[in-house]
């Protein structure tokens, strides 16, 4: 197992805020995530919160932008915020990149581009991080939920609806909701996947949530009305209502009057969240 190592950790409302450095097999990069700690109880284990960001973030935007703690802290919940990307591939031509592709902007899939053999973010979240947090914190191993913003948002959703049963609850704050059919989808899947769109389809909520076999899951969407990205049909979450809908997936979705996309509009609504989640954690 490789080795963590601290970056940094302050206390924040009788916890520990995080931040650790590890060498990742799937990404073959040093990465970086932020972990909230409720306590530093040896005797206690916790359930764990993962929180997927959107495009140009780190570790560090949730951390320091949404007021997440106060409310994990309240809900004896960990929170694990890890990093889009991989970071500083040596060799890699990098003339591509953008704040909507590369670096930031890992899209949470495996590529399958020779040249990006790096940017495995899907398997990284879904497999990797998740062996890493449970055998490095007091975790209880089989309850964990899922949430995440834009990018990460799409990001939360599909590792939902493609590991039935390894997360407890999912919820997304403006998610990337159909990818397939949206401009920043279509960057990111040509530029990881390839031009085969049928190859998209196994990245798109829109598309996974009516192939959804597995345990009863509740899909909680978040969504404000002056969001730009929204206006821009970069996100389209009627498409995955509709879907939803009609795979009989159930999904609430909370449309809220004058937000946009930024994390003003999570940090006021994070507390809803991670209530929400606490309920499937904490029972
Ligand atoms: N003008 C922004 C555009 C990028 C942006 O808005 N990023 C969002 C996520 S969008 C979808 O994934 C974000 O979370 N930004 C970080 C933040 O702290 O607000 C830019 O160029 O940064």
């Amino acid at each position: 197992m490789a080795e963590l190592k601290e970056i940094s950790s302050n206390k924040i409302f009788g916890g520990y805020q995080k931040v650790f450095s590890h060498q990742s097999k799937e990404l073959s990069c040093s990465m970086n995530f932020a972990i909230f700690l409720p306590s530093d109880s040896a005797d206690k284990k916790f359930p764990v919160l993962y929180y997927l960001s959107g495009l140009t973030c780190n570790e560090l935007n949730m951390v320091q932008k949404s007021g997440f703690q106060q409310f994990a802290a309240k809900h004896n919940i960990i929170v694990v915020c890890p990093d889009t990307s991989p970071r500083n591939i040596e060799n890699l031509d990098t003339s591509d990149f953008n704040y909507d592709f590369g670096y930031g902007a890992g899209f949470y899939v495996d590529s399958t581009v020779e040249k990006y053999k790096n940017f495995r973010m899907y398997s990284y979240i879904s497999s990797e991080l998740i062996e890493v947090v449970n055998n490095n914190f007091p975790t209880l191993v089989d309850k964990q939920s899922i949430f995440g913003h834009s990018m990460g948002g799409h990001g939360s959703l599909i590792c939902a609806l493609k590991n039935p049963g390894l997360y407890k609850s999912v919820s997304a704050f403006a998610p990337i909701s159909n990818p397939v059919n949206c401009p920043w989808g279509n960057k990111n899947f040509t530029g990881y996947l390839g031009d085969n769109k049928d190859e998209w389809k196994a990245y798109d909520a829109t598309e996974l949530v009516g192939k959804y076999n597995g345990p009863p899951l509740e899909i909680f969407v978040d969504q404000g009305s002056e969001d730009q990205f929204l206006k821009e049909n970069q996100l389209l979450p009627n498409n995955l209502i509709d879907a939803a809908k009609k795979a009989q997936v159930p999904i609430i979705y909370k449309l809220r009057e004058g937000y946009d996309h930024s994390y003003f509009f999570i940090a006021t609504f994070m507390g809803e969240h991670i209530e929400y989640h606490a309920k499937f954690l904490n029972n």
